[in-house]
């Protein structure tokens, strides 16, 4: 894949409220544990190898038909995250590599795949802005049921949103790593500051 594509019409359309109803009612739904680039955004991750899809499907079948379509065959490790700004959010840019927390010397995803879910109607901002060092490669206005793929080395960023309502996203960093690298991944784990919260309020 040469930078991005788009996939438009990707769900039927009752899989788009369904995620939508899903992710809003999910615990682990809260303010977002992501770093610094993260203004003002809401959501929860979802850490796996392939070898636990079976197991990701089962806790969240709602992301069942996402991963279905979504991950491509290459990739071995992923970092799945429902994302969700509203107005005055925006993501600085970045490249995403999450899961060097777990190991350091990781490389960014072969791919990103990003799943508009809901958009505010007459949307302004929230473009995903995505460069190379040299230019801007693509500026992406997101339309609810497109499926955008980008290579994982791009950098990128979310315009501010200016408009009232919420704009999520379910984006899904995918990669293909040496089994050396995988080892340092865990299998199947949820990132969340609900749980972080929860955990720290028990001590
Ligand atoms: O929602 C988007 O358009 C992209 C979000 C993003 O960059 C990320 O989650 O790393
Ligand atoms: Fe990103």
């Amino acid at each position: 894949m040469k930078h991005y594509q788009q996939q438009p019409n990707a769900f039927p359309n009752d899989y788009l409220n369904n995620l939508w109803g899903e992710i809003q009612a999910c615990p682990y739904f809260a303010i977002n544990n992501l770093n610094r680039d993260f203004v003002c955004t809401k959501g929860f991750s979802v850490v796996f190898q392939r070898s636990h899809l079976t197991q990701v499907e089962q806790q969240f079948p709602y992301f069942k038909p996402y991963l279905d379509l979504a991950l491509q065959p290459h990739c071995n490790a992923f970092y799945l995250n429902p994302l969700q700004l509203k107005e005055g959010s925006r993501v600085d840019p970045h490249i995403d590599r999450s899961l060097r927390s777990y190991c350091k010397t990781i490389e960014p995803p072969l791919v990103v795949s990003v799943l508009y879910v809901r958009v505010p109607t007459n949307l302004e901002g929230g473009e995903l802005v995505l460069r190379s060092p040299k230019r801007q490669l693509g500026q992406i206005k997101p339309q609810v049921n497109t499926l955008v793929y980008f290579q994982g080395d791009l950098t990128h960023s979310v315009n501010a949103v200016k408009t009232p309502g919420n704009r999520l996203s379910l984006v899904c960093e995918q990669y293909s790593l040496t089994e050396v690298e995988l080892q340092e991944i865990p299998p199947f784990i949820v990132e969340s500051r609900a749980v972080q919260s929860a955990k720290k309020q028990r001590k």
